[in-house]
């Protein structure tokens, strides 16, 4: 059967810029014109006898499926919208207008591509949100998340990655997730290789792949995220198996990742403010207000439980005289050697801060007596008494430590701070006149 002989029009229908699809109960097409191959890539002829919805693209299968039982049933369908894959491996956008011919037994379909549309909505709806998400999201993986979203809206992709590459010559892989949900070695030596190709030439650059035992290839995509001071990083994408990716994708996504990059540069700097509003740059410990808080709540828990809250104060003895000495730099080694120690002195439940200068602070969040606490503050001082080499000098750190425990001998935080720094300065005292 041809549209030939079927239609008044026929004479006109290969004049046509949208594609006409006649198709039998089955799916499979009986006739078609000629701008199938402008719209779906696939000659009248290529596509005669086989069934239009195997090109579908996977997510769109199931509405696909559900709107040609609506077209069968006898309701004539406009403005219908779904996704082919064309024999090169790009996208189209169809609107289809169709009806039944339930004499003939066959669905008429009138398909136009509205490609060009969709993707340049699509590119400002995409801006539009990533720009949000810059201002907006609540942490990086949020963000992450969010960006896969937007792009999978953009490009139909199986999986995305993203790359930290802030360090040179060390790619940490931030993200990926592919359609399964997973994505876990989606960035291979190939994917890696990729990344290092697209932030030297600083573009995107598409790799196709063979299928695995001869089945349908894919192409991976990597774009540089080019931020403000340079490459940051880069994102992978993974077509869906016999699809490929388009110099227009590659286009677009040179642009969308520019605003990723900003996107994830933004990120980064609130994540680092946070972190450096509460903790200290020198040992990595908590700093003097995220210890406060975790103090307030170890409280308000003992009042709870009915339990006991330890504090341990420490100040390093004659550290002015390292400093003195040996320089400031090694005074700096000196109290990161001396964090490292007493931290690995600590449970996982303990916090271990420092609050400035030579002054550290633990918090024994549960704990039976105060000789337990003391235990803990003997342990610390045997670890923290080990030689250290400063400078080319064998130095003996020495602690003073002092003690106090809640709610026996304090009634809230500030009075148990001042307590254990009381205890520490008699210690220091004792110690100078021995
Ligand atoms: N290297 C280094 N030194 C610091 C830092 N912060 C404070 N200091 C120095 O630490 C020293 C602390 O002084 P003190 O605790 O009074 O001196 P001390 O010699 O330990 O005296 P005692 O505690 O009585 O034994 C001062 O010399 C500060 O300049 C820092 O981040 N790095």
């Amino acid at each position: 059967m041809s549209i030939e002989t079927m239609d008044p029009f026929a004479d006109i229908a290969d004049l046509l810029l949208d594609a006409i699809v006649i198709v039998d109960l089955s799916g499979k097409v009986v006739a078609a014109n000629a701008a199938c191959l402008a719209v779906f890539g696939y000659t009248p002829e290529e596509l005669t006898g086989k069934t239009l919805f195997d090109h579908v693209v996977p997510e769109d299968r199931a509405k696909t499926w559900e709107e040609s039982l609506l077209v069968m049933s006898g309701t004539p369908r406009i403005g219908f919208e779904n996704r082919y894959i064309r024999k090169d491996g790009s996208i189209a956008h169809i609107m289809w207008s169709a009806r039944c011919d339930a004499e003939r037994q066959l669905r008429i379909g009138v398909a136009r591509d509205i490609t060009a549309k969709k993707r340049a909505e699509a590119v400002q709806m995409a801006l539009y949100q990533i720009a949000a998400l810059a201002h907006g999201s609540d942490g990086l993986s949020q963000l992450l998340d969010e960006t896969h979203r937007i792009v999978s809206r953009l490009v139909s992709v199986a999986g995305m990655a993203v790359i930290d590459a802030r360090v040179k010559h060390r790619l940490n892989c931030l993200y990926q997730s592919d359609s399964s949900g997973k994505g876990a070695g989606m960035v291979d030596e190939a994917a890696r290789q990729l990344v290092d190709k697209a932030l030297q030439e600083q573009q995107p650059v598409v790799s196709d792949l063979p299928g695995a035992t001869g089945g349908a290839g894919m192409s991976l995509l990597a774009a540089p995220l080019s931020g403000t001071q340079g490459p940051v990083g880069a994102l992978i994408l993974k077509s869906h198996p016999g699809m490929r990716f388009t110099d227009d994708d590659t286009k677009l996504l040179h642009f969308v990742s520019s605003q990723v990059a900003v996107a994830l540069e933004r990120r980064w700097l609130l994540d680092e403010l946070t972190r450096s509003a509460r903790y200290d740059d020198l040992t990595g410990l908590p700093n003097r207000r995220l210890f406060y808080d975790r103090l307030e709540t170890a409280l308000s828990q003992s009042r709870r439980r009915n339990s006991r809250s330890a504090l341990l104060y420490l100040d390093i003895d004659g550290f002015k005289q390292i400093n003195d000495t040996l320089g400031h730099t090694a005074g700096d080694e000196l109290l990161r050697v001396l964090a490292r120690r007493i931290k690995k002195t600590m449970r996982e439940e303990d916090t271990v801060a420092r609050l400035g200068g030579d002054e550290f602070v633990v918090l024994l969040p549960h704990v039976s007596t105060l000789e337990a606490a003391t235990g803990v503050a003997e342990k610390i001082r045997t670890t923290c008494n080990e030689m250290v080499w400063l400078d080319r000098h064998l130095v003996e750190p020495r602690l003073s430590i002092g003690v106090a425990i809640y709610p026996d001998q304090a009634s809230d935080a500030t009075q148990l701070m001042k307590l254990a720094d009381q205890s520490m300065y008699e210690e220091k005292r004792r110690t100078k006149q021995s």
